[in-house]
């Protein structure tokens, strides 16, 4: 038998009805502004985000106004050309840092590479990148490509402390601000600013971070950052990653991919490359018109949102779901996300040998999470969407796969749950 839990559901659905991000705009009901379908708890936006009610009808305009009868005008007369600086300036909003200052276009993984090596070749004379071991794959494969493509050396430092392993041979310090395993967030004005003091350019992986916490980067004086769209900002599958370059770099930066479209004078097809003032110069090929637009479309549903209130929801729902966890089933998962709101993202991760299974079993019960290796349950709480009755339900059937006693009360059944 479990511990009988210290709060009750009317304890969650008070909390969401005390909730500003619920009270006050557009956000009371997720499903105004979400088409999630029923009966799921969805905790997965960590990974992919859910699907924004204003996407697919602005899509079918892109696709058949603007493709379809404009044709090849629309790259002027529906601005597709500009579309790429348009979307930049919505997610410059929220990042903390100027609407011009945001290239939107290739891939997160492409835009790592980018930034990695004109930051490297920003620091000429500094051979040493430093990476931290527990990033996300793509984040430690790209500094080793860049390390031997530039004749430079990849750092692993310790997790724990980054800034140790600074020294004034390091040219670039690459972090990701939230932990895609744990959920650890790191201090990205304090890391910013030692690398400085050491001499050293950051760039910051949002991945994990914008859409769901706050990120300051002018406030932080940082130098780069890089991030995907699909997870808290809601982009959809594959959608166009961003680049943050500060104005103070934007001058003197020379990216890899020297394309037309990051040219000065793209239509004037001149021979020699001339890279574009600012930061188009980031840019390579054709945007992806189609992604982008949904994307674009994706991205008013943080038109009128408080980022504080973004952030109290998050922290208001993990906090729920981490006390929860601890009173039902303490003695059986490990938390490893940080209790200290100030070191926490927007996710809880849980460590138990069987994770994948635990994870498999809530899927079957309609409640979604995600496992990584080697032995941890992730569970996303994008706080425009998730509520904390689904914290509620969720725990309630966690309890269920481990224990197999039933608690959910059928009158609470949030929806009619996959069984
Ligand atoms: C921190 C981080 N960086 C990069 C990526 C992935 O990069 P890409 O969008 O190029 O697959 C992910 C996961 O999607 C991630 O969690
Ligand atoms: N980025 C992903 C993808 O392209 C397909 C499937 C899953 C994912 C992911 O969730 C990876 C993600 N960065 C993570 O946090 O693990």
């Amino acid at each position: 038998m479990t511990d009988p839990s210290p709060l009750s559901r009317d304890t969650a659905l008070a909390l969401d009805a005390a909730d500003p991000l619920r009270t006050e705009g557009r956000h009371g009901d997720p499903a105004d502004l979400f088409d999630l379908p029923d009966g799921v708890v969805y905790l997965d936006g960590n990974s992919l985000g859910a699907l924004p009610r204003a996407v697919a009808p602005h899509l079918a305009r892109v696709v058949g106004d603007e493709w379809g009868r404009g044709l090849i005008s629309s790259w002027n007369d529906a601005d597709w050309i500009n579309l790429p600086a348009r979307v930049g300036a919505k997610i410059a909003a929220l990042i903390g840092v100027p609407s011009s200052d945001v290239h939107v276009g290739d891939s997160t993984t492409v835009l790592l590479f980018k930034t990695m090596v004109a930051a490297s070749r920003l620091r000429p004379g500094r051979r040493t990148v430093v990476v931290e071991p527990t990033t996300f794959p793509t984040d430690g494969y790209v500094a080793a490509g860049v390390a031997e493509l530039l004749g430079l050396e990849v750092r692993w430092c310790d997790p724990a402390d980054p800034v140790a392993a600074l020294d004034d041979d390091v040219a670039l310090l690459a972090l990701t601000h939230v932990d895609f395993r744990s959920g650890a967030m790191y201090d990205l004005p304090g890391i910013t600013a030692a690398a400085h003091d050491a001499g050293a350019l950051v760039q910051w992986d949002l991945c994990h971070s914008a859409g769901a916490v706050p990120v300051d980067l002018a406030g932080a004086d940082a130098d780069l950052a890089v991030g995907c769209t699909y997870k808290y900002l809601n982009g959809g599958p594959g959608s166009p990653a961003y680049a943050y370059v500060a104005e103070r770099l934007q001058g003197e930066l020379r990216q890899p991919i020297t394309g037309w479209m990051g040219h000065a004078t793209p239509f004037e097809m001149q021979r020699d490359h001339v890279p574009a003032d600012g930061v188009r110069r980031m840019a390579s090929g054709t945007p992806p018109v189609l992604a982008l637009s949904a994307l674009d479309a994706a991205l008013s549903v943080f038109d009128d949102v408080d980022p504080a209130a973004l952030r109290a929801t998050s922290l208001s729902l993990t906090d729920l779901f981490i006390r929860l966890v601890e009173a039902r089933l303490g003695d059986t998962f490990e938390v490893i996300t940080p209790r200290e709101h100030a070191r926490r993202g927007s996710q809880v991760s849980l460590r138990h040998p069987e994770a994948y299974g635990v994870v498999q079993a809530l899927i079957a019960r309609g409640v979604v999470g995600d496992f990584r290796t080697p032995d941890v349950a992730r569970f996303g709480f994008a706080p425009l969407y998730v509520t904390h009755a689904d914290v509620w339900d969720a725990v309630e059937h966690l309890v269920t796969v481990m224990t197999g006693e039933e608690h959910l009360d059928p009158a609470y059944r949030v929806r009619n749950l996959v069984t």
